[in-house]
């Protein structure tokens, strides 16, 4: 048989032909319209989704440091964005990162290519999406995730920080979710970077004018947001977040050590 048949990744499932169905189990979820039954479906789909973390977990509990790369996944091969990840996955390997990634095409590819060409562990967290898109080749550890926002716990979980090249709206969604975490010091010591100034700048400017300038966040929140053209420099923002917690984390056991120690 020599026709291409639809091809649909579910979870860890591959479904060909006709069975791809026409939604996906985040779009199901999130879906209040319809027939009842899906709704007294949803005590199920709590099981699902707790397997998806316990997956995750158990997948990526033993990776070394790593840093996620997000950027667009519609970024072709042959532009200076692509060629920008690949000099970033290239270098966070030689520094000794995992370098976590969407697993998707574009700039996802790029890093997870650079990562991969310098001996490094390059992983993607795929997604289940309506239009389907393989993980990318230069992937070497993949987990497919049927729920963005399990998937979205796993970058952060696993990630010393997060490298942003340009993308869309999956990008900014994920640089914003970040930034809301450091912001609310539900994660501390988190470098956000971003790639591009000429990219960016624009979006820094309205920050500075329009968001602070308003009100709606404070002066310390601009400092969240590092960017720069320079691969080293975003290695180093997160290499030196690294030496801070490792500092911290070693003065907070030995805090609790001597705490312990004078209680006896
Ligand atoms: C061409 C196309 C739409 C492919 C979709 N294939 C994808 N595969 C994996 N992750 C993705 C995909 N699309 C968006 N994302 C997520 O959203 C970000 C990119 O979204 P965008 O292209 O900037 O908005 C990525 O960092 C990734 O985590």
């Amino acid at each position: 048989m020599n026709t291409i048949r639809p091809e649909r990744r579910q979870g860890p499932s591959l479904l060909r032909g006709n069975l791809v169905t026409d939604s996906t189990a985040d779009q199901r979820l999130l879906d209040r319209r319809g027939p009842a039954d899906w709704v007294h479906m949803d005590p199920w789909r709590v099981l699902r989704i707790q397997a998806e973390f316990v997956e995750g977990f158990g997948a990526l509990a033993e990776l070394p440091p790593a840093v996620t790369v997000f950027g667009s996944a519609r970024t072709k091969p042959d532009s200076p964005d692509y060629a920008l990840g690949i000099r970033l996955g290239r270098a966070l390997a030689e520094q000794g990162y995992a370098v976590i990634t969407g697993g998707g095409p574009g700039c996802m590819e790029a890093a997870n290519k650079g990562a991969l060409e310098a001996g490094g562990i390059s992983v993607g967290l795929g997604i289940e999406l309506p239009h389907e898109q393989r993980m990318n080749e230069f992937v070497d550890l993949g987990v497919e995730f049927r729920y963005f926002f399990v998937r979205k716990t796993m970058f952060v979980k696993y990630s010393s920080g997060f490298i942003t090249l340009p993308g869309g709206f999956g990008t900014l969604d994920e640089l914003f979710e970040a930034l809301t975490l450091v912001q609310t010091r539900k994660v501390t010591s988190f470098p956000v970077v971003l790639m591009g100034r000429r990219f960016w700048g624009p979006m820094i400017d309205w920050i500075k004018d329009t968001l602070l300038t308003e009100g709606k966040i404070s002066p310390p929140d601009v400092e969240l947001i590092r960017c720069t053209d320079d691969v080293d420099e975003a290695i180093q923002i997160i290499a030196e977040a690294d030496r801070v917690r490792g500092e911290t984390e070693v003065h907070e056991r030995e805090s609790v050590r001597q705490t312990v120690s004078d209680a006896q």
